[in-house]
């Protein structure tokens, strides 16, 4: 049966309707469809590698081909209805637990019993970091350094401790475009890890579960590093087009000897809690269960104490290594800069935004 001008007219209109939404991936299709039967192949021009979702829209256009009008028609109808009649209401009883947690702040930061918490709060992105939230973790490293207490911990709300570096940061261009971009993400990566380098207290990682990227290179410059078993490290430079950082380059063929490290970063290979332990990485694995209630009992311990003792012993052990951090630090910085403009990291970052690509 042949699909009327006014079937597909109400297929649009239906589509405005959807109670749930359909997921990017439907929503792709519904465009590309979309265009094919109103306006026919795509003809028009491929938008700049840097546009990335109308280069996904324009990818899923263009793949049709030579799909006539009145096929196009008929597959967005059919399309449609299949959504409509899976489009359920969302029941008013939903139960707490499966609905999203509310994101307030996205870097929570409170200081109790000696220890100064730096929390970071976006557990439905991962806790993926904002350019803003590395601001952000630099001002509180600074206020915690020169606070009352003792310890400071960095840690995760929700079920990951961090996906690394929101990836969705490569998109906000400002008028400098990619070139500005990328030279003041280096000079943010640089201070950031720089703070770290510097950071006078003891800096304790309580990594409540999966860390990716950047949350897992800065672990080599943490003094202590507790992990659930539940969680996973994992550095897929290589898969992004991307180069090491925050030390590890240095840090971790020296924590775990460089064919181990070269199997992290460069092949990007996942380890689990335990494997991340008994190659140096994490101090102490913890069971899931009991992991919060034992980090926090020992850490409460460990901050009373004498904070000037451990001051000046965290001073004397990372005496030694101060300035070759730093430069490491300058250099990784810098070979990023480069990374980020080539076409190795522009199409993996693509390829990331093209499967969360908003319509
Ligand atoms: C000053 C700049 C310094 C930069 C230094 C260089 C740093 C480099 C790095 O850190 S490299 C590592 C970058 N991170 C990643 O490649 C991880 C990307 N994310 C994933 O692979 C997955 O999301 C996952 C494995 C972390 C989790 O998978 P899953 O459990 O299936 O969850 P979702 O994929 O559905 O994620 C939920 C929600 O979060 C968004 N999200 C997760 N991680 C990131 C991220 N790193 N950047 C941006 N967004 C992220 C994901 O897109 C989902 O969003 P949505 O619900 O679709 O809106």
């Amino acid at each position: 049966m042949r699909t009327s001008q006014k079937d597909f007219n109400d297929a649009v209109s239906q589509v405005k309707l959807l109670k749930e939404d359909p997921g990017n991936e439907v929503k792709l299709k519904l465009y590309a469809l979309y265009k094919q039967a109103t306006e026919g192949p795509c003809n028009v021009p491929k938008p700049g590698m840097l546009d990335f979702i109308n280069k996904t829209k324009w990818d899923a256009w263009n793949a049709l081909g030579s799909l006539s009008k009145e096929a196009a028609r008929q597959k967005y109808v059919d399309l449609v209805s299949s959504l409509s009649t899976s489009s359920k209401s969302p029941s008013p009883e939903t139960p707490a637990a499966d609905r999203k947690p509310p994101e307030g702040n996205s870097l929570v930061v409170t200081s109790e019993d000696g220890i100064t918490t730096i929390r970071l709060n976006r557990p439905t992105k991962k806790n993926a970091l904002t350019t803003q939230m590395y601001h952000d973790i630099i001002a509180a490293l600074q206020a915690a350094s020169k606070d009352e207490s003792t310890i400071t911990v960095l840690t995760g709300s929700g079920d990951y401790y961090c996906s690394g570096n929101d990836l969705t940061n490569f998109t906000h261009l400002s008028a400098g475009g990619l070139e500005e971009m990328a030279r003041s993400g280096e000079v943010l990566l640089r201070d950031f890890v720089d703070c770290l380098i510097d950071f006078p207290k003891p800096l304790v990682a309580v990594v409540n579960g999966p860390a990716v990227g950047i949350s897992v290179t800065i672990l080599g410059l943490f003094d202590v590093v507790y992990a659930t078993d539940r969680a996973t490290f994992h550095t897929p430079f290589s898969h992004l087009g991307q180069s090491p950082e925050g030390c590890s380059s240095y840090t971790f063929p020296k924590i775990m000897g460089s064919s181990k490290a070269a199997e992290m970063l460069l092949f990007g290979k996942k380890l689990t809690a335990q494997e991340a332990c008994a190659r140096g990485l994490v101090t102490e694995v913890f069971p899931d269960g009991t992991f919060q209630k034992e980090v926090w009992a020992r850490l409460k311990a460990y901050s009373k104490l004498p904070p000037n003792a451990l001051r000046i012993s965290k001073q004397i052990i990372r005496k030694q290594e101060k300035e070759k951090l730093h430069a490491v630090n300058a250099e990784e910085s810098s070979v990023l800069r480069e990374r980020w403009l080539s076409d190795e990291c522009m199409n993996a970052i693509a390829s990331f935004l093209s499967r969360k690509a908003k319509l």
